[in-house]
C-alpha cells in the first residue's frame, strides 16, 4: 500500500473507532428498514457513458478545489446537467467531506449517491446505508483479500452496491477472484504518487471479461476523452475536479453528458 494511503486507512480507522463509540452500530441497523434504494449500477449500465459526478472539496493531489458552495446548490445541478448518479466523498481529513455531505446530497436531489471513502471496517458498511448512501467505494489496494470478501459481502447483505477500485493488472485479478466483483472501477490515478495516466483505463479494459459494468476514473476533463470512452464500451465515467472547478456547474455537466447538443424543446 503506498505511504498517502496507508495514512489515510490509519486515520480512517481512528474516526471509525470514535463513531462507533458515539453511535453504536446496533443503532444504526434499526435505521435500515426505511431506506428506499436508488439503483446505483443499474444506472451505469444504460446505454451511452453515464456520468458519475462527484462533490470533493480537496484532496491530498490537488489541495483546495472548491471549499465554498453549498452542496445542494452542486449536486442539483449535475442532476440538471444530465449525470446519472453522484460520488460524495465522506472522508473529512484530507478531502473535507462528511456524513452530513451525503444525507444533504440526498434529501437535495433523485439521483443514486456512491459514498466514496476508505472503507476498511463493517461499521462503515452499516454507516452508508444508514446515511443513505446506494453504494460503496471498496479499494483493492487498501484492503488485504479476506477483508475485500468481508467487506463486499456485508455490504451486497445491506443492499447497496459495491464499485472495486483497481489500479493494475494484480488488483484486477483480485477483484475477480476474490468477490467477481460486477462493478470495477479503473483508476487512473496512481495512489502513490498521485500521477495520473487516462491510457490506464484502455490498457486494462481488455483484462476485464464481458458482462462486467466498468467505470473509468479520474483525470477526465473533456466531451471528446468521453466519446472515446464509449467508443471502447466503457459503461460509466467518474469526474470530480473537472466539474467542482467549473463556473457554471449545471453547463459544464451538460457539456460532458453532451446534453448541451440536444435539440431544444418546440
Ligand atoms: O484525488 C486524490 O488526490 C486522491 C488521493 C488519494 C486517494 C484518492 C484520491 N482521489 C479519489 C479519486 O479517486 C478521485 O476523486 C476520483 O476518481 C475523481 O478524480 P478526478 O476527476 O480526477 O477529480
Amino acid at each position: 500500500m503506498s505511504s498517502v494511503l496507508e495514512r489515510i486507512v490509519e486515520t480512517t480507522r481512528e474516526d471509525v473507532k470514535r463513531r462507533s463509540k458515539q453511535t453504536p452500530a446496533s443503532q444504526l441497523e434499526a435505521l435500515l428498514g426505511d431506506r428506499d434504494d436508488r439503483p446505483f449500477s443499474e444506472a451505469l449500465s444504460r446505454p451511452g457513458v453515464s456520468l458519475i459526478a462527484e462533490h470533493k472539496r480537496r484532496s491530498p493531489s490537488a489541495g483546495a478545489i472548491r471549499e465554498g458552495g453549498e452542496i445542494t446548490d452542486i449536486v442539483r445541478a449535475y442532476e440538471a446537467g444530465g449525470a446519472s448518479a453522484l460520488s460524495i466523498l465522506t472522508e473529512e481529513r484530507h478531502f473535507g467531506g462528511s456524513l452530513d455531505d451525503l444525507r444533504a446530497a440526498r434529501a437535495a436531489c433523485g439521483l443514486p449517491i456512491l459514498r466514496k471513502d476508505f472503507v476498511v471496517d463493517p461499521y462503515q458498511v452499516v454507516e452508508s446505508a444508514a446515511a443513505g448512501a446506494d453504494a460503496i467505494l471498496l479499494i483493492v489496494a487498501a484492503l488485504e483479500p479476506k477483508w475485500l470478501k468481508r467487506l463486499y459481502d456485508e455490504a451486497r447483505g445491506v443492499d447497496l452496491d459495491v464499485l472495486v477500485e483497481v489500479h493494475d493488472e494484480e488488483e484486477l485479478e483480485c477483484a475477480l477472484e476474490v468477490v467477481d466483483a460486477d462493478v470495477i472501477g479503473i483508476n487512473n490515478r496512481d495512489l502513490g504518487d498521485f500521477t495520473v495516466d487516462i491510457q490506464r483505463t484502455f490498457e486494462l479494459l481488455s483484462d476485464v471479461p464481458a458482462g462486467k459494468t466498468v467505470v473509468a476514473e479520474s483525470g477526465f476533463h473533456t466531451r471528446e476523452q468521453i466519446e472515446e470512452l464509449e467508443r471502447v464500451g466503457i459503461d460509466a465515467v467518474l469526474i470530480g475536479e473537472a466539474l467542482m472547478r467549473s463556473e457554471d456547474l449545471e453547463a459544464a455537466t451538460r457539456v460532458l453528458t453532451g446534453t448541451d447538443l440536444d435539440e431544444p424543446e418546440r
